[in-house]
């Protein structure tokens, strides 16, 4: 797979301008999807050699733009923000909608949500892959930032496996926190039980 090369850094003032952000954008995925990497320097005074933190976040348009209470992505993606941007580091903001199947198609597992199925079942009954995410993207993301450590910000082992095996070193998971609420609580323990997402609901 050939190497991804920055194509373009642009500074973007997000957070009605409370908070500076470099959005970067990436030659040589072939893919046609238009992955962001999100660079925020921090607020707070870094230690030589600090590792960056990271969060890799799959784009969900429902959670992200709207504040849908059927996840927890929107709440994520603020908490990332606040956090990186206090610490330094990146979002790799990823173009992997509905665990990679796409807006219509989670509209269509939201549907069959309503009929009873739990968020992995609707995708199957889709004939559709449970979770069609991949983050290699990411380690090559990553490696065109010259970023080959990370503390990494995520509930989702499969996150920090998929960096581990295309030569990211992540020395440290950072659990996010968990926004749960009425309309979420199911996909939550859904993730907990069926893909250990190490979240804890009481
Ligand atoms: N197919 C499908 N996708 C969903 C559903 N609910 C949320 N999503 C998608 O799930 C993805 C969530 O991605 P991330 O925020 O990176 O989170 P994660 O894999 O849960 O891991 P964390 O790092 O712990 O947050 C987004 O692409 C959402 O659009 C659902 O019910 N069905
Ligand atoms: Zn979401």
């Amino acid at each position: 797979m050939s190497k991804l090369t920055i194509k373009r850094r642009v500074m973007i003032p997000v957070r009605a301008g409370d908070v500076m952000a470099e959005f970067i954008s990436f030659n040589g995925d072939d893919s046609g999807k238009e992955h962001i990497g999100i660079y925020f320097e921090g607020t707070t005074p870094k230690k030589d050699g600090a590792v960056p933190l990271v969060r890799l976040h799959s784009e969900c348009l429902t959670g992200d733009v709207f504040g849908s209470g059927r996840c927890d992505c929107g709440e994520q993606l603020d908490e990332a923000i606040d956090r990186i941007n206090e610490e330094g580091g990146y979002i790799l903001y990823l173009r992997q909608e509905g665990r990679g199947i796409g807006l219509y198609a989670k509209l269509e597992a939201y549907a069959l949500q309503d009929q009873g199925y739990d968020t992995y079942e609707a995708n199957e009954m889709l004939h559709l892959p449970e979770d069609d995410r991949d983050f290699s993207i990411a380690a090559r993301m990553l490696d065109a930032l010259e970023v080959s450590k990370v503390r990494l910000l995520t509930n989702n082992p499969d996150k920090s496996e998929q960096l581990t095996a295309n030569g990211i070193d992540v020395v440290e998971i950072v659990p996010t926190q968990v926004h749960v609420n009425q309309h979420n609580r199911q996909y939550l323990e859904t993730k907990a039980k069926r893909k250990q997402h190490t979240l804890k609901l009481d």
